[in-house]
């Protein structure tokens, strides 16, 4: 049963998502957004590590495996870690918007527990779109892409400019990656009107 508020309906003038003609191609990996990222990034040590990929329309998938870092009760995974699984699978979708989006609002069930040593399947898709906001939906399975669902998740992503980072991330990160290319290339990866 879903159980998503009335802050995650889109409104009636909402329109379906369209895929960026630029957007990588289905089947292609996405790659982090930032080597630094909790989520996706290759830098840190006890980070997801979470790999998505580009699937068909607005929708996307990837793998994370429950680490034992990833705790919460002994043996199994703490939900907030699965919740920023599903976070950061939603927050991939942007890649084939090519937007910078944040999240606004996360929802979040739980349905089974999942274990240290499981590979939870991600798909995450856009629904809607309504001006800045873009609504989403993914799930999280067990025992294989077509298992059962062990998390779900509805979200409201806002639509923002590469300064939200610029002025609100801690001064040493920002220059960091701002002479980083590479991360600069990334970051304009998302942006169609840079
Ligand atoms: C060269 C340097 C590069 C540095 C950058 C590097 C890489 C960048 C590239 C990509 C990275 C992009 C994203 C990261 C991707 C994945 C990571 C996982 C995702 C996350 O982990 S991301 C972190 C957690 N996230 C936040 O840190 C957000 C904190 N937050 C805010 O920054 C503001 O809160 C904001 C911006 C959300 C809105 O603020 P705002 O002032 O811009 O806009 P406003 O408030 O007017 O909202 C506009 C319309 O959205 C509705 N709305 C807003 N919030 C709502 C809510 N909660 N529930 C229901 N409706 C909501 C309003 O009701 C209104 O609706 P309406 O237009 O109909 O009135």
């Amino acid at each position: 049963m879903s159980g998503t508020s009335a802050a995650l309906q889109p409104p009636a003038d909402a329109a379906p998502p369209v895929r960026h003609p630029d957007a990588p191609a289905p089947g292609e990996l996405l790659g982090a957004h930032y080597g630094e990222c909790f989520g996706c990034g290759g830098a840190q040590p006890h980070g997801l590590h979470l790999a998505a990929r580009a699937g068909e329309g607005v929708s996307v998938t990837a793998e994370f495996t429950v680490r034992p870092a990833h705790q919460g009760a002994p043996g199994l995974a703490h939900g907030g870690v699965l919740a920023t699984a599903l976070d950061e699978t939603l927050g991939s979708l942007n890649w084939l918007l090519r937007t910078i989006a944040v999240t606004g609002r996360l929802e979040t069930d739980f349905a089974r527990p999942v274990p240290v040593g499981t590979v939870l399947y991600l798909e995450a898709r856009v629904t809607a779109v309504a001006g800045r906001k873009i609504y989403s939906t993914a799930t999280g399975r067990i025992g294989g892409p077509e298992g059962p669902v062990a998390v779900r998740a509805d979200a409201l992503f806002v639509e923002v400019k590469v300064d939200h980072f610029i002025d609100n991330g801690r001064p040493e990160e920002i220059r960091a990656a701002m002479n980083d290319p590479d991360q600069v290339r990334r970051a304009r990866a998302f942006e169609v009107n840079p």
